[in-house]
C-alpha cells in the first residue's frame, strides 16, 4: 500500500496571492531552443520539477552543461547552446522518465541535428512513457530524413536515434495527432532541416494553443515558422539558424494555476495570481473563462488573474465545456463539477487516454468513489454530482499523475495516495494547500 496524504476542508475562505512554479510547456521548450540556439541563453524562473529535471539531464548527457544562479532552478540559468546539440561522444543513453515533452521535442531535435557529435542516441522512459504515443511522430521524422531504430516495438520507445546529416526537409502529412506535441516537435526539428518544412493537419490538431506557444518560442529564439498563408491547416517551418535569448522569463505555469484559482470557487475567498494574465502564451490562462462559467467572478487582466467566490451563493451551476484547447484543465473542471448544481459535460478531450494515465477512465473511477454518477465517453465525461457534495474520507488513487493528486486533493476530507507524483509539476503542492487551511495540521 503506498503513503497517502489527508488533505482537510478549509475552515475559511481562501484569499490570498499564490505564485505557482514557472511553467512546465515554457520551461521545456526554451531549455532545448536554448541548447539548440547559437550563443548563451539565461533563463529565469524555469521550472524545478521532474520534467525540467529530465530535460536537463538529458541536455547534460549530450554535453550541454547548465550554469545556475543558486540551488533553485528559478533563480537563473544560463546555457550554453549548440546546432549540433551537444559534444557527446559515442552512443549516449537518454532518460525521458514520462515527460511527454521531453520524450517528443527531445527526440525530434536530435533526429533533426546536423552532423552531430555522438554516433547514435538511445531514449528511452518509464513503463507509461514507452506505451504513450510517438508513432505519428517518428514516421513523420522519417519522412523528413531521419533514421530510427526499434529496441521495442516499432514506432515507440526505447529506440536509438542515428546521427547523420540531419533532416532534409519536405511534406509531413498528419491524420489527427494523439498529441499536440507531435506538431510541436516537428516544428522544432524542423528549424535545424536543410530545406523548408510544411506539416500538413489532416484533420486539425488537438490542444492548439501548445503549437501556436512553440510558434511563439522559435520566433523568441530566432527562427522563423507559422501557419501557412496559403489556407488549410499547415504550417511551414523556414529554416535558419536560431539564436540565442539575452534573458528569457518563464511565465507561472497556468496548468498548476487552475487549482489554485479553483479553490476559491469550491470554498469561498480570493485567489489573485500575479504574472500571469490575459498575455500568457498558456492556453490554460484561459481555464478562469471556464470557472467564470460555473458562476465565479473573474477578472482577467494583463500580467494577472483573480477569481473570487462565495461558498454557495449563488450556487455553482454545471456546464456543458468543450476543453479540446486545454486538455489539461479536465480534472479540475471535474472536480469543480462535484460542487455545482446539475450535470456537467466535458467533450473534446479524446488527448487524455494518453496522458500520464488513461484520465477520463481513472478520473471516472475516483469521481464514482465520491458519489458522482458519471459516463466515461471517448473524448469525454458526463458528471452527474453527489447530492450533498461528496462522501467524505474517501482514499483517492492516483495512477502515478500529477493531475489526478492535485485536482482530487481540492476536495478536502480526502486521502490522496502516493502524493508525491506531484514532483512532475508542482513539488510543492500540498504544503501550498497547507498553508491555505487544508493541511493535516489544520485539524484543531
Ligand atoms: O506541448 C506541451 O507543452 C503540452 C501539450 C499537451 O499535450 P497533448 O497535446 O498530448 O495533450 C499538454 O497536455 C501537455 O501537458 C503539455
Ligand atoms: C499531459 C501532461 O504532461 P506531458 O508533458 O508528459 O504530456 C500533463 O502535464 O498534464
Amino acid at each position: 500500500m503506498s503513503e497517502t496524504i489527508h488533505v482537510r476542508r478549509p475552515r475559511r475562505p481562501i484569499t490570498a496571492t499564490l505564485r505557482p512554479p514557472g511553467s512546465k510547456s515554457l520551461s521545456n521548450r526554451a531549455l532545448l531552443l536554448a541548447a539548440l540556439a547559437t550563443g548563451r541563453t539565461r533563463i529565469e524562473g524555469c521550472l524545478d520539477a521532474e520534467d525540467t529535471q529530465l530535460m536537463l539531464a538529458c541536455l547534460a548527457r549530450l554535453g550541454i552543461a547548465v550554469e545556475r544562479d543558486g540551488p533553485e532552478l528559478a533563480d537563473g540559468l544560463e546555457l550554453d547552446g549548440s546546432p549540433r546539440l551537444g559534444s557527446a561522444a559515442g552512443v549516449p543513453a537518454l532518460d525521458v522518465g514520462t515527460a511527454g515533452t521531453v520524450a517528443r521535442f527531445l527526440t525530434a531535435a536530435l533526429a533533426g541535428a546536423p552532423s552531430p557529435s555522438w554516433d547514435a542516441v538511445i531514449v528511452d522512459g518509464t513503463p507509461r512513457m514507452r506505451e504513450r504515443p510517438m508513432d505519428a511522430l517518428l514516421s513523420g521524422l522519417e519522412q523528413l530524413g531521419a533514421v530510427f531504430e526499434w529496441l521495442g516495438h516499432p514506432g515507440a520507445l526505447p529506440l536509438r536515434v542515428l546521427g547523420g546529416r540531419g533532416l532534409a526537409g519536405g511534406e509531413v502529412v498528419l491524420e489527427r495527432p494523439a498529441s499536440s506535441q507531435f506538431v510541436s516537435a516537428l516544428l522544432i526539428a524542423g528549424c535545424r532541416a536543410r530545406g523548408p518544412v510544411r506539416i500538413v493537419l489532416r484533420e486539425g490538431t488537438p490542444a492548439r494553443p501548445y503549437v501556436d506557444m512553440t510558434l511563439a518560442l522559435i520566433e523568441t529564439f530566432g527562427g522563423d515558422a507559422g501557419w501557412s498563408s496559403s489556407g488549410g491547416d499547415a504550417l511551414e517551418v523556414r529554416p535558419r539558424g536560431l539564436r540565442a535569448c539575452p534573458r528569457y522569463v518563464v511565465e507561472p505555469d497556468a496548468s498548476a494555476a487552475s487549482y489554485l484559482l479553483a479553490l476559491p470557487v469550491i470554498w469561498g475567498g480570493e485567489v489573485t495570481i500575479p504574472a500571469l494574465g490575459s498575455d500568457s502564451l498558456q492556453g490554460d490562462a484561459q481555464f478562469c473563462r471556464v470557472l467564470e462559467r460555473f458562476g465565479a467572478r473573474v477578472e482577467l487582466r494583463e500580467h494577472e488573474t483573480t477569481v473570487r467566490g462565495v461558498r454557495g451563493a449563488p450556487p455553482l451551476r454545471g456546464r456543458d465545456l468543450d476543453l479540446s484547447e486545454m486538455p489539461d484543465m479536465t480534472l479540475t473542471a471535474a472536480v469543480v463539477a462535484l460542487f455545482a448544481e446539475g450535470p456537467t459535460r466535458i467533450r473534446g478531450v479524446e488527448v487524455l487516454r494518453h496522458h500520464e494515465s488513461d484520465r477520463l477512465a481513472a478520473g471516472a473511477t475516483e469521481l464514482r468513489k465520491l458519489g458522482a454518477e458519471v459516463t466515461e465517453h471517448e473524448g469525454g465525461l458526463d458528471i452527474v454530482p453527489p447530492a450533498g457534495g461528496p462522501r467524505p474520507a474517501v482514499v483517492i488513487d492516483t495512477y502515478l499523475d500529477h493531475r489526478m493528486a492535485m485536482a482530487f486533493a481540492m476536495v478536502g476530507e480526502v486521502e490522496i495516495a502516493d502524493p508525491r507524483c506531484v514532483d512532475k509539476t508542482f513539488p510543492r503542492y500540498f504544503e501550498v494547500l497547507a498553508e491555505l487551511g487544508m493541511g493535516p495540521e489544520a485539524s484543531c
